[in-house]
């Protein structure tokens, strides 16, 4: 497996070393270093419980690190405002508040009214195609459409990271393939980082530029795997040789680990 290169640029995030258990006793990370290059499309890709989702919500500032540290290096020391958004497996809309007023949460958060925040919102909503839909409810909407809402909402801050922790998983194939299109065409036009948990080897392959492969108990990297695929990437890269390679070199490092975990068992 080629190993990705040390990134050219400063990273956005770098978590040092970290460590993270539980007072139950369960070690999620041991030891996890990983640099995230600012424009990056980076996916977790690992078994359950390895640690994806605790290592997305340490970035979050959800939680912290029983040993490590995680720095920013773009920011002075102190200053600890880096804007970031986060898109959860559930949309997790507000069912009685309309497309429009979900979006525009985070805005209100930060004391922005509607009449202010408005074109931001319609901004962000007509990014994901959802324009016309911002006096529905949630209720009457698909399941891709609700993600899209949900995106937006993480869109509307403009933050310069995006975490999604396993976005699409509930969604069915086709919805999730045009959602895969819809966050790469976003990624490209915002010059967003990207960090994508994944159990997925096929969706990681499609959307990455590297796959960060980890391992269970205890949670760390066991590959970092570089997706030279030029991007836009379509349809037909579904189907192209590179993919099935690049496909076949993640699913390999993926059930060496697994292979591993049996053979601890
Ligand atoms: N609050 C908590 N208290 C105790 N153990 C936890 C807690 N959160 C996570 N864990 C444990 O830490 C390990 C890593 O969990 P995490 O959710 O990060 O894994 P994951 O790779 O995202 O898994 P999945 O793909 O199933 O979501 C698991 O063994 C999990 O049970």
């Amino acid at each position: 497996m080629a190993s990705r290169p040390p990134a050219e640029t400063q990273p956005i995030v770098s978590l040092q070393g970290i460590t993270k258990s539980f007072s139950n006793a369960t070690v999620a990370l041991k030891n996890l270093s990983l640099d995230i290059g600012a424009g990056e499309f980076v996916s977790l890709l690992g078994p359950s419980g390895c640690g994806k989702s605790t290592a997305l919500r340490l970035i979050a500032g959800l939680s912290s690190p029983t040993n490590g540290r995680i720095v920013w290096p773009g920011e002075a020391p102190g200053q600890g405002d880096h804007e970031l958004g986060f898109v959860f497996q559930e949309p997790t809309l507000m069912p009685w508040a309309t497309v429009f007023a979900n979006v525009h949460l985070p805005l209100r958060l930060k004391g922005r009214s509607v009449a202010v925040a408005r074109d931001e919102v319609m901004d962000a909503l007509e990014m994901v195609g959802l324009a016309g839909f911002a006096d529905s409810y949630p209720r009457e909407l698909s399941g891709g459409m609700k993600m899209r809402v949900s995106i937006a909402r993480a869109r509307v801050t403009r933050p310069k990271l995006l975490l999604m922790d396993e976005p699409f998983a509930a969604l069915d194939e086709i919805t999730r393939f045009k959602l895969n299109n819809d966050i790469l065409r976003l990624w490209e036009t915002l010059g967003w980082t990207v960090i994508f948990v994944t159990h997925s080897v096929f969706e990681s392959v499609y959307l990455s530029s590297r796959i960060v492969v980890m391992a269970a108990r205890p949670g760390r990297v066991v590959a970092d795997l570089a997706v030279d695929a030029p991007y836009p990437r379509t349809e037909e890269f579904r189907t192209s040789h590179l993919y099935s390679d690049y496909c076949r070199q993640a699913s390999e490092a993926l059930h060496a680990t697994l292979n591993e975990e049996e053979r601890a068992e």
